[in-house]
C-alpha cells in the first residue's frame, strides 16, 4: 500500500533531523513541504507570529485544535516554560499517529498531550477527564467550519477566563468567514489582524488574535 504524504513527511524528518531538537525538526519540515511536497502545517512565516504569541502570552496551559502532522505542537511546546503543557486535538487517527512520533522524536513529550477524537467531543472533556481549570492560550488551526462553534463551545465549558487569547490560522485562506463575524462583532473578545501568507505559498493569508475580556 503506497505511503501517505504525512508518512513521507515524517520519514523525511526521521532520516534528517537531529533526535531531540525541535528546530530541526521544524526546519526540515519547513524543507521538505517548501521543496518536495506541500502540507497544510503553520509553516515558517505564520509560524514567527504564533512562536510572538506564545512568547508574549507564555501560558501555563495551551490548547490546540488541528495537530495534523505535530509541527505547530512541536513548535509551541519548545516555548513552553517548565510545568506548562500543550493539549492537542487531532480527529484523524492516521495524522494523529504521525503527529505522536514526531513529538517524540522532537523530544517534547513531556510537554504536550496527544487526544484524538472530534474537537466537539474532546473540549466538553477538558476540566473532567482532562484537569483542566481555563486556558491560557488556544491555537484554532483545524476544520475552518469548526472554529466558531468551537470558540462558542469553550465559552460554554468555561475554559476561558479574562485575558485567555485566541489564535486562529487561515481566516484568509481557504477562509473562516464565519468565525471572523462572529468573533469581530462579538464585544466580548477584542481582536486584531495579523496579515501574513500561506504556508510555502506566495498566496496571502492571516491570523486573527483574539482577547476574551471575560
Ligand atoms: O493552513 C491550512 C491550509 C489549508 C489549505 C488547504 C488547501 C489549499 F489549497 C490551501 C490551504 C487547509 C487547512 C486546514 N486545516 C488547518 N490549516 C489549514
Ligand atoms: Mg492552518
Amino acid at each position: 500500500m503506497n505511503q501517505s504524504k504525512e508518512r513521507r513527511i515524517l520519514n523525511f524528518v526521521l532520516q534528517n533531523a537531529v533526535r531531540g531538537d525541535p528546530c530541526s525538526v521544524m526546519e526540515t519540515i519547513d524543507k521538505y513541504c517548501s521543496e518536495k511536497e506541500w502540507a497544510m502545517n503553520v509553516g515558517d512565516v505564520k509560524g514567527v507570529i504564533l512562536d510572538k504569541t506564545v512568547e508574549e502570552i507564555n501560558p501555563k496551559v495551551a490548547l490546540e485544535l488541528g495537530t495534523y502532522c505535530g509541527y505547530s505542537a512541536v513548535r509551541i511546546a519548545r516555548l513552553l516554560k517548565a510545568g506548562a503543557c500543550l493539549l492537542t486535538v487531532e480527529f484523524n487517527p492516521e495524522f494523529a499517529a504521525i503527529a505522536k512520533q514526531m513529538i517524540e522524536f522532537a523530544g517534547v513529550q513531556d510537554k504536550v498531550k496527544l487526544l484524538e477524537g472530534p474537537s466537539e467531543v474532546i473540549i466538553p472533556q477538558l476540566k473532567k477527564k482532562y484537569e483542566v481549570d481555563t486556558l491560557d492560550f488556544v491555537f484554532v488551526d483545524h476544520w475552518k467550519d469548526r472554529y466558531a462553534p468551537d470558540t462558542i463551545l469553550l465559552q460554554e465549558c468555561s475554559l476561558l477566563r479574562k485575558g485567555s487569547v485566541l489564535l486562529a490560522d487561515n481566516i484568509i485562506f481557504p477562509g473562516a468567514p464565519e468565525f471572523v463575524k462572529y468573533i469581530r462583532n462579538n464585544p466580548r473578545f477584542q481582536c486584531s489582524t495579523y496579515p501574513s501568507y500561506l504556508e510555502y505559498m506566495k498566496v496571502q493569508d492571516a491570523m486573527e488574535k483574539a482577547v476574551f475580556l471575560g
